[in-house]
């Protein structure tokens, strides 16, 4: 049976690892008709699945609004409905890092920051020391990173603006004939992942998208808020049944590109010579191994956005060069290169007068944005030679951006536990597949062991003389506490930093 229906290429078409996602489920689903692409409410079939996946190239960013399938038969087999039923009650989850309120929250916040195992991954046989070990970074680090919290204002605008964000796209959503809640849950302070998800449970919600706020992916930001989200859902038999989707990343969007395109295009006219301007990305940073080691796929997306974004300016006609750093480094460790401070000299010394800072990890102004690159980055760059200096702002609550996240919502809800309705293996699992524990398994499968930002010791033989200095200088850290936790006595009892 021919027949003209509307659908919506899912997310998985969209890109590399959505592709993979992707392919997984189709190679699934394959075990219960020839080829088929799910998409949710409608099925489509495709002559192969090496064409369904020349056609996702094809067709990325493109939203097919017709076409023509074959659905006779395997709308019989799926039997899914075409409409959300009267009883489902739609959530979405965004998922952020968080920051303090207040000064005083800064030590805390930290402890919960270096407390993740994602942060700093101590090998087995450690592992009993992450919480001294937090105890001890968030208390050395707490004093430098209140003065810069201190300098925007006494806090992190993160909560503010993610709440904002959330109620735009609830209400963008509304106007897409979409009723549904959106709730924010942040991984290392209020409002925290697990209140949100005691809302989504009173709320009894039934189908939830959860919308990692992260446009690219990474083990130590999405990873390590999915990991939570996992334990969390294994451990609650409401979330265990509760169907459910991730959206990993959506740098490649065309909305998100499109919107940060237009925001530094935007900033060219606050410069004398607009041609003359280096359009200078900062992303912010992981250490290397997490990319080398892990298999983090955040490198290779930062680029490929900053790719996107570029291609978009030029077809709007903007001839400008530009590069990508990274910034934010702590601790001793190897980062991914080149490094934001070292970026900039190289730029004044080179002869660059005009640079325009956008700032690509991060949808929020937050510290990184409002101090370390208004403040100390600009002033590095005016101290080497660059004369006109401007930054781009954050989408925050940008209308392009937001549309384009209820877009993404709506394009990943009809695949909310497609494969666990019909798959016995997905059904079995804890965590619906296509979702959180899938997503887990296609990054950091193993769950190595790091060298983490603030180095621990590992034996073996690594490329990076500073992660060596940084291993030797943690492994130090390390015997010096367990002294004192063993003795009792010490620095850290004499300042207070752990109890006598
Ligand atoms: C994509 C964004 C981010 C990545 C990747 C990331 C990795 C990462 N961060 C730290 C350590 C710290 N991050 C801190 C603050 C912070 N980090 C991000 C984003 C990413 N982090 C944001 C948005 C913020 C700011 C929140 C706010 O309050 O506005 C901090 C605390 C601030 C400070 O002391 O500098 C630390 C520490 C590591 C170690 C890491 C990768 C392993
Ligand atoms: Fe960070």
């Amino acid at each position: 049976m021919q027949q003209q229906m509307e659908f919506a290429i899912h997310p998985c078409e969209r890109s590399r690892q959505w592709n993979r996602i992707g392919e997984v489920s189709c190679r699934r689903q394959a075990k219960t008709g020839p080829s088929v692409l799910f998409l949710g409410d409608h099925a489509c079939k495709y002559g192969s699945l090496s064409q369904a996946s020349r056609r996702s190239q094809k067709s990325a960013w493109k939203l097919m609004t017709k076409a023509t399938v074959d659905v006779g038969p395997l709308m019989s087999e799926t039997r899914q409905p075409l409409a959300l039923p009267q009883d489902e009650k739609v959530g979405v989850l965004l998922l952020n890092l968080g920051g303090p309120d207040s000064l005083e929250d800064v030590q805390p916040f930290l402890f919960n920051l270096f407390s993740d195992p994602d942060i700093i991954r101590l090998p087995r046989l450690f592992r009993f020391l992450q919480k001294p070990l937090a105890e001890f970074i968030s208390a050395a680090r707490a004093p430098k990173s209140a003065e810069g919290y201190a300098s925007i204002g006494g806090g992190s605008p993160l909560r503010r603006i993610t709440e904002e964000q959330a109620r735009a796209l609830q209400k963008s959503l509304e106007t897409k004939h979409l009723p549904a809640a959106v709730y924010v849950g942040m991984r290392y302070w209020h409002p925290f992942t697990e209140e949100a998800i005691e809302q989504i449970k009173k709320d009894r919600i039934t189908r939830l998208v959860v919308l990692p706020l992260y446009p690219q992916f990474s083990i130590s930001t999405s990873g390590s808020s999915l990991r939570l989200l996992e334990s969390i859902f294994r451990s609650d038999e409401y979330l265990v049944n509760m169907q459910h989707t991730v959206i990993p990343s959506w740098y490649q969007r065309e909305g998100y590109v499109k919107a940060m395109a237009s925001l530094i295009e935007k900033e060219f006219s606050k410069f004398p010579n607009p041609e003359d301007v280096h359009i200078f990305f900062s992303a912010h940073g992981v250490p290397v191994a997490y990319v080398e080691e892990a298999g983090d796929p955040y490198k290779a997306e930062m680029e490929e956005c900053v790719d996107l974004i570029m291609s978009e300016l030029r077809s709007r006609g903007v001839k400008n060069v530009h590069s990508l750093a990274y910034q934010s480094r702590v601790g001793p460790v190897e980062w991914l290169k080149p490094y934001t401070d070292v970026k900039i000299k190289e730029l004044g010394q080179n002869g660059i007068k005009s640079l325009l800072a956008v700032p690509i990890s991060f949808v929020s102004e937050h510290i990184e944005t409002l101090e370390e690159i208004d403040m100390e980055y600009k002033e590095l760059a005016l101290e080497s030679g660059i004369v006109h200096w401007g930054r781009v702002p954050a989408l925050n609550c940008d209308s392009t951006f937001i549309t384009d996240l209820a877009d993404a919502v709506i394009e990943a809800l009809p695949y909310v536990g497609a494969m666990a309705v019909s798959n016995l293996e997905a059904r079995q699992a804890l965590v619906p597949l296509g979702s959180v524990g899938e997503l887990l398994a296609t990054y950091d499968t193993q769950r190595r062991e790091l060298p983490a930002p603030v180095a621990v010791w590992e034996w073996g033989w690594t490329k990076s003389a500073e992660t060596w200095n940084g291993r030797v200088a943690m492994l130090a850290v390390l015997v010096l506490l367990v002294l004192e936790i063993a003795s009792g006595k010490g620095l850290l009892h004499q300042w207070g930093i752990l109890p006598s």
